[in-house]
């Protein structure tokens, strides 16, 4: 079909394949949500519904996405979803894949927002998002880690922060004061020695952050109708919802033991708004993280 003598223009549309067979990793992110968190009272530090609602928008770009994106790790304003590398979708062009992401996030957000929040949305929030390729699992596992270690770096120094400010009365200016130049062990003894706060029993989803990740777990049938015909390699994986380390070994490995102790952690650590897709038996996981 001949084009209008305008269609030349068409051609300063350059392409932006990414990569084949390499995982892509697409990073959302609030944009300016240390004012937009003010501006709907988030709880200081860690507001667990707010965190929820950012759970369940990913979770809905998950499904929506399903199968391409295969994991994703959450904290405070910002999501990390991992695309397989046989992802076609596209046709891998960076520019159609990060802004499809980011606008099912945000609208999945802005969607759910009465669900989780008591007050109205006083504006209309917004995320950037950005892609990177990582060229094999060991990246991928680090980039994991590497948040992970945000998680606890960022929840360790808000917390302390927060107690000196809330409880122990300390202007933000002096709370920034008495942490400077402190480690890790000296934030957990302020905690522990001035507020009895015991970091380690804080809910796993502030000191962890959220993990999304696919149980290829057959699902337990009932016993009587269906449960003959139904067979369990076509059972459709479930989306898990976690607060786990993934920066160890074993939420990576395949070894039933490491998987026990997943499953246990996730159970002795339930919090109330972490009810939904919780683990309560030993028996394997079978994640789907890192499959072309
Ligand atoms: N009170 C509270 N604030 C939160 C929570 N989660 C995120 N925030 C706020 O959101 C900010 C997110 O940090 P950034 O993404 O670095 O900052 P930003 O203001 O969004 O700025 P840009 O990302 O550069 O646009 C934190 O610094 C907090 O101020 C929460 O659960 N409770
Ligand atoms: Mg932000
Ligand atoms: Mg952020």
């Amino acid at each position: 079909m001949a084009g209008s003598r305008y269609a030349y223009v068409r051609n300063f549309e350059l392409p932006d394949p990414v990569l084949p067979n390499t995982y892509m990793l697409v990073r959302i992110d609030g944009k300016g949500f240390h004012r937009f968190s003010n501006d709907h009272n988030f709880t200081k530090p860690n507001d667990g519904k707010a965190l929820e609602l950012m759970n369940e928008a990913a979770r809905f770009v998950m499904n929506d996405l399903r199968p391409e994106i295969t994991l994703a790790f959450g904290e405070s304003d910002e999501y990390s979803f991992l695309l397989r590398p046989s992802c076609t979708l596209y046709k891998r062009r960076s520019s159609k894949l990060v802004t499809h992401i980011v606008s099912l996030f945000t609208s999945a957000y802005v969607f759910n927002w009465s669900k989780y929040m008591d007050c109205s949305l006083q504006y209309p929030p917004s995320f950037d998002g950005r892609l990177v390729i990582y060229p094999s699992q060991k990246e991928v596992k680090d980039y994991f880690a590497w948040r992970q270690v945000d998680t606890h770096i960022n929840n360790l120094y808000n917390t302390t922060f927060w107690a000196l400010v809330l409880q122990g009365n300390q202007t933000e200016r002096e709370a920034h004061e008495t942490l400077k130049g402190t480690v890790s062990s000296d934030k957990n003894e302020i905690l522990y020695n001035r507020f009895q706060v015991n970091y380690d029993k804080l809910p796993a989803m502030f000191r962890k952050g959220t993990t999304l990740a696919w149980d290829a777990r057959p699902e337990k049938l009932n016993e009587g109708e269906g449960a003959q015909e139904k067979k369990p390699e076509k059972v459709k994986a479930r989306l898990r919802t976690l607060h786990v380390d993934i920066i160890g070994s074993h939420f990576w490995s395949e070894s039933s033991k490491q998987k026990r102790e997943v499953s246990q952690l996730e159970s002795n650590e339930q919090q109330p708004w972490e009810d939904q897709d919780r683990t309560t038996d030993t028996n394997s996981l079978g994640f789907t993280a890192l499959k072309p």
